[in-house]
């Protein structure tokens, strides 16, 4: 295989390199996975105005995500199980994230605690909440991300029950990984994944493990998320939720104009709009398509973020237009992780940026803050 040059070929790595049951954990939507696929298939369906003889000199693509500075305007979306694409996947991609500049988001369902991902990086990041029935496991949740020096909480709304993703019905996922034989020959054929998990002891949920019952004996993820999770989650929670908190809170799984106005009115810094990278409601649109209709309804009131099917910078510098003032890229980085620790995230994160930085040049513009509907060919009409 030739050099790395694009997203894809992470992903060509990640399949080589990572035990069937994880990567399709990654590699997988809802049901048919329609609104996984056109997460993705839409961005390619929007056309960027090409400008000419524009001076180029002195680009920058740092900008501001809920007031703080980026990089660019690119996060690391929280993903559960991070730690089983490579071993201490979350302390990796944290560190990869710091020494970019963009801010990584640590899940709920982490392998890595908060505080080990802290004690390992000493540099701020933030934390993604799952409400579960717990409430006094969610408040002293809440309290680990405080004093772990988290920077903003970044709450996530689909996902009250978990969607059925048919290939890890099929594979038996779990973790900590199951041992029947074909889970077995499934690790045998990556042998350098199993040599780098044998090196630590971060394999099952940190977050979770010893606070909330029956984590250790997983009989399939679903049922336990069900038995877990809160299921009468409601708008009046986020009151207590942010009160608790007390800082930057982040509203994640917004794809209805209706439901962005319910957000901005918790006085949120943010909302994500998101399907959940199509792992949840199959059959939802595509976030890009969902992107314009919530920017006008409460582009003035809450910044806008938008994640999934982000593979390019060219699809970063898509949604920009489109209004989100933030992004954030699941699989791009976890196929950088799985392919190959820490550099992969570094090459994701290196990819993308200069994909966006060339393409905003092209476009014939110097900042991030300069995009708009302007650079879009038709006004980026799907
Ligand atoms: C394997 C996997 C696990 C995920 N786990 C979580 C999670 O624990 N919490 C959460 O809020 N979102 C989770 N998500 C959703 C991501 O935060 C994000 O919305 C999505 O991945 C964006 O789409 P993309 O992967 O196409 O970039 C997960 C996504 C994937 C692919
Ligand atoms: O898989 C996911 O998308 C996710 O968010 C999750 C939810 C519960 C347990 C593990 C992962």
């Amino acid at each position: 295989m030739g050099p790395v040059v694009e997203i894809a070929d992470l992903e060509r790595l990640a399949r080589r390199r990572v035990p069937k049951m994880f990567f399709d954990y990654a590699d997988s939507g809802a049901w048919t996975e329609s609104t996984y696929r056109a997460n993705s298939e839409d961005f390619g369906k929007i056309k960027l105005r090409q400008r000419v003889a524009v001076d180029m000199t002195n680009r920058s693509l740092e900008t501001t995500m809920i007031g703080q500075t980026v990089a660019m305007p690119v996060a690391l979306a929280p993903v559960g199980l991070t730690g089983m694409q490579h071993a201490d996947g979350e302390i990796l991609a944290a560190k990869a994230a710091a020494a970019f500049g963009v801010p990584f988001t640590l899940s709920t369902m982490s392998i890595c605690s908060l505080e080990a991902v802290a004690e390992a990086t000493k540099k701020p990041f933030w934390f993604q909440l799952y409400v579960m029935r717990d409430r006094d496991f969610i408040n002293a949740l809440i309290d680990r991300a405080k004093a772990a020096g988290c920077s903003a909480l970044v709450l996530t709304l689909d996902l009250q029950i978990l969607g059925q993703r048919h290939k890890d019905l099929r594979n038996g996922l779990s973790a900590p990984p199951k041992f029947t034989p074909k889970h077995i020959w499934q690790m045998a054929t990556r042998p350098g994944w199993c040599l780098n998990m044998l090196g630590t002891k971060n394999r099952t949920f940190g977050n979770i493990v010893g606070h909330a019952k029956g984590v250790g004996d997983l009989s399939s993820l679903s049922a336990w998320t069900n038995e877990q999770f809160d299921p009468r989650l409601s708008w009046n929670d986020i009151d207590w939720i942010k009160e608790r908190w007390g800082g930057p809170l982040i509203l994640k799984g917004i794809l209805d104009a209706e439901d962005a106005k319910m957000a901005a009115k918790t006085g949120a810094d943010a909302i994500i709009v998101s399907n959940h990278g199509g792992r949840q409601l199959d059959g939802a649109p595509s976030s890009i398509a969902a992107l314009p209709e919530i920017v006008e309804a409460v582009g003035d009131k809450i910044e806008v973020h938008l994640d999934g099917g982000i593979r390019s910078g060219q699809d970063v510098l898509k949604a920009l237009c489109l209004g989100a003032k933030g992004t954030y890229i699941g699989r791009a980085f976890i196929f950088g992780l799985g392919a190959m620790g820490q550099a992969g995230v570094k090459q994701a994160l290196d990819i993308i940026a200069k994909e966006l930085d060339m393409t905003m040049a092209l476009c014939g513009e110097r900042t991030v803050s300069a995009l708009s509907r302007d650079n879009l060919y038709r006004y980026g009409q799907l």
